[in-house]
């Protein structure tokens, strides 16, 4: 699937009610990259009032009915996005590069970010480029606390924004809170000049200007050389390339963690060896469809053994991926497979023994492949 490239990215904007989404996509709009760009508003409530507020000059601001964006809209929003494509193709609306649903504060991003992925005709030419969140440092903690929601659109999101920073008495604990419950995510000030430009909607499953994987920036931290059998229970190490001090330590006591969040983990594995394409092919389909609903998200380049020297893109979120792209070169020197994954109820190592147990390592406490494979569903295209 090489028109993957030719795709447009999609970036999700979401955060809890009242976090400062369209405060947020106004600034970013005044970004004269932002010509180009589609704007999906999902409105909440009887009064359309959201893409009102929100200032574009162009006509590109698209609302959508009345209705949860993750229930009722879903079929909506794919219609839109057809239509978008449509009127793009047909020469009625200028090309788009870029499209921003921004969703209600109440939505689960899961089920927006499936309809991107999952409707073969709108995966055909949009990609799921990333999820942007907002978190409201007066409100942010007890949002978390209360919302499963709003914890699930933080552990979902490649950046986070922290606004009213400045009405905070202090944001330390909610900033650990958010690194414990997404320690990949970039995080950064919603003043920031950086959170404003359009480049925060850019989170690269693609590096738009050569095209290739953006490894680095969803692997963000991830320590080279944690080995795919370190099974340490300090889970992910990582350096904290965030931007707002030094406070993210993911190394922290499991149990400071709120309890609400224990729940919800951030992984990643690493194998050196090129993983056979049925392995891999099981593996995932296995996941994706008796675990899929735990698998808040995963992203992968893996190394199959077919074609060593032309790595594989997998994008999922919960039983839903994304066409997987070969790519035509290893984005950088390191060659091994790694997968980052976010899940829900799904522990680490449940997830690493049956890794194992489809590339054939020997567990004592495992059923072999053979035993696990037995599911009739597949991705479409990942038979390579
Ligand atoms: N001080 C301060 N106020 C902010 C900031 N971001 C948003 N606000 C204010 O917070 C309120 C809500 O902001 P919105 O941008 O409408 O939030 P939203 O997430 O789009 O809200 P909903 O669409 O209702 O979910 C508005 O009064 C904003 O002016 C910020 O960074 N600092």
């Amino acid at each position: 699937m090489s028109a993957l490239n030719d795709r447009i990215p999609v970036t999700v904007l979401t955060g809890f009610l009242g976090a400062g989404k369209s405060t947020l996509l106004n600034r970013i709009l005044k970004d004269p990259v932002m010509k180009d760009a589609a704007v999906i508003i999902n409105e909440f409530g009887d009064v359309g009032i959201d893409h009102l507020l929100v200032e574009s000059s162009g006509d590109s601001i698209i609302e959508l009915s009345d209705g949860c964006l993750c229930c009722t809209v879903r079929g909506e929003l794919v219609d839109t996005l057809a239509n978008l494509m449509d009127a793009v193709q047909t020469g009625r609306v200028k090309p788009v590069k870029r499209v921003v649903i921004e969703t209600t504060g109440l939505a689960d991003p899961s089920p927006v970010m499936q309809a991107i992925m999952g409707n073969p005709v709108i995966a055909t030419n949009f990609e799921l480029d990333g999820v942007v969140t907002v978190v409201d440092a007066v409100n942010g903690q007890q949002t978390l606390d209360n919302h499963e929601e709003a914890r699930k659109q933080a552990a979902v999101a490649d950046r986070l924004i922290v606004s009213k920073r400045a009405m905070a008495e202090a944001t330390d604990g909610l900033e650990k809170r958010l690194r414990a419950l997404n320690p990949r995510a970039v995080m950064m000030d919603a003043d920031s000049a950086e959170a404003g430009s359009a480049a925060v909607l850019v989170n690269g499953l693609y590096d738009p200007a050569t095209k290739i994987a953006d490894v680095g920036r969803w692997l963000q931290d991830e320590d080279a050389h944690e080995a795919h059998h370190d099974h340490d229970h300090h889970g992910h190490h990582h350096h904290d390339h965030h931007h707002l001090g030094d406070q993210g330590h993911a190394h922290q006591d499991p149990h400071d963690v709120n309890r609400h969040d224990a729940s919800i983990r951030s992984f990643s594995i690493i194998e050196e060896k090129p993983i056979d394409p049925m392995a891999l092919e099981m593996f995932i389909d296995l996941l994706r469809s008796a675990h899929g609903e735990k698998l808040l998200r995963m992203k992968a380049i893996v190394s199959v053994s077919d074609r060593p020297d032309r790595p594989l893109v997998l994008h999922g979120v919960q039983s839903i991926f994304h066409p997987p792209v070969r790519l035509p070169a290893w984005p950088g020197e390191d060659r091994r497979t790694r997968m980052v994954l976010i899940t829900r109820d799904l522990p680490e190592a449940f997830v690493k023994d049956l890794f194992d147990a489809f590339l054939g390592k020997p567990r004592i406490d495992m059923p072999d492949r053979a035993a696990l494979s037995d599911n009739p569903l597949a991705i479409p295209g990942l038979r390579i």
